[in-house]
């Protein structure tokens, strides 16, 4: 397997053609396009979007996009939309041990994705989705097509691929892939592979404000990687499977959807490769508010009230001094579900593991396990550094609502809230 090539920057006017004088220049919509090719814009914005926010491209294709079949309904019951699909969810925390992936039957991975919770209204173009996907099989002649919202991947067991409309990205555990709404593209497997899934219905994901942090820092715009157009040559047919309105839908159509020769824009599938986060944290005392490991986020019509956002604990120095340096026990407006890609979180230390996922909805209290309360209240203050590991968190204004998947088929942890029991009360009157 020969290295893919990408092109580096969040936001970027990209250009890239897969054969030489197939990109028109100087113009969208040449009467003739070079090749033979037919012109095709995808816009990921209003036309009128303010241009900090406007996203579309222009793909230079074999065919467009609309020579297909007509739909039929598709059946993939555990693939869930909005706060509709969800059951009423309790004021309990919730925390859900590894589901493995099954053996037994095919799970590519539209078949094997499996709603967690859900918020909003895909109607409304608000909240998002967290799903599990448990992958056994590469999709083939098959492609899936979100018209609800763009896909943010987080690998957590095995390496994915995803060939798009506009070229080939590869992910393994550690890095996260961005599929914006509406653009084609299938993941391919080398074996059983695990991965959390965002399905953001609001306002695409970008980078936040740093504020006071300045013009550097957090995650940096140059290390997302887009791929370059790469189109495939094998004649025959492919099956579309499409969400639309949260509904499945299938078509067959005689070529592929994968015929992109070239491309410019700013819409595009992006990977960024967590290692390269710059964290931030406190150099003097106190705990900060996790909003300082914010990778991406989609805002809501709230200024800082998110739609979601995304947000990572990697690997970092604990230095704070006279500092209970865990996250401390609160209780929140967001409401945070958290997955782990890999290794320990520290207000967890054993119940939450790899693959895991826990659920802390609006105003629940959480905060450290009595063991990890212990620890961290008599640890010597020394640097420390927390490493090999990342944990995430999707943190939405919207309350999360459970799936039935989720409180009857997934591996739930009943005994979660014993983990607090052993927080004694344990005032001494002076
Ligand atoms: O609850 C959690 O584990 C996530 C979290 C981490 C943190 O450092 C501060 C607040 C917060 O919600
Ligand atoms: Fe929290």
């Amino acid at each position: 397997m020969t290295a893919l090539t990408y092109q580096s920057g969040f936001g970027n006017q990209f250009s890239t053609q897969a054969v030489a004088g197939a990109l028109p220049q100087g113009r969208n919509s040449p009467q003739q396009v070079a090749l033979g090719l037919y012109a095709e814009l995808v816009s990921g914005s209003a036309f009128t979007a303010p241009r900090a926010e406007n996203r579309r491209s222009w793909l230079y294709r074999r065919q467009p996009s609309v020579v297909t079949g007509a739909y039929v309904p598709y059946e993939q019951p555990y693939f869930k939309t909005g706060a509709k699909d969800g059951v009423a969810a309790p004021p309990d925390p919730l925390r859900w041990h590894p589901t493995p992936v099954p053996q037994g039957e095919h799970l590519d991975f539209v078949d094997g994705l499996r709603t967690v919770v859900v918020n909003g209204d895909v109607d409304a173009q608000t909240g998002m989705a967290a799903h599990l996907v448990l992958i056994n099989r590469s999709m083939q002649r098959r492609a899936f097509v979100n018209a609800d919202g763009e896909m943010l991947v987080v690998p957590q067991e095995g390496a994915l691929r995803f060939v798009t409309e506009m070229g080939v990205l590869e992910a393994q555990p550690g890095e996260v892939v961005l599929l914006p709404r509406g653009i084609a593209f299938k993941v391919e497997v080398q074996g059983a592979s695990r991965a959390y899934v965002c399905e953001n219905y609001g306002a695409p994901f970008r980078l936040p404000e740093l504020g006071p942090i300045g013009s550097n820092g957090l995650a940096n715009p140059r290390d997302f990687l887009a791929p370059v157009a790469a189109y495939e040559d094998s004649a025959g047919g492919y099956e579309i499977i499409k969400k639309y309105g949260g509904t499945l839908w299938r078509n067959s159509q005689a070529g592929t959807p994968f015929n992109v020769v070239a491309w410019h824009g700013n819409l595009t599938p992006l990977k960024y490769d967590t290692a390269n986060f710059m964290t931030i944290g406190s150099i003097s005392f106190d705990h900060p508010d996790p909003s300082i490991f914010t990778v991406l986020t989609s805002p809501s019509d709230t200024p800082g009230t998110a739609n979601c956002d995304f947000v990572i604990f990697p690997p970092r120095w604990m230095v704070a001094e006279d500092t209970f340096r865990p996250p401390w026990y609160h209780r929140n407006l967001m409401s945070e579900f958290m997955g782990l890609v890999y290794g320990q979180y520290d207000a967890k230390p054993e119940g939450f593991k790899p693959g895991g996922m826990s659920l802390h909805n609006c105003m629940v209290p959480h905060g450290p396990d009595a063991e990890a309360f212990e620890k961290a209240s008599n640890a010597p203050l020394a640097p420390h550094k927390l490493d090999n590991t990342l944990a995430f968190m999707f943190e939405s204004r919207w309350r999360f609502h459970p799936t039935a998947f989720a409180l009857q088929d997934a591996e739930v942890d009943r005994a979660y809230a014993d983990c607090w029991a052993n927080l004694s009360d344990r005032f001494t009157q002076p």
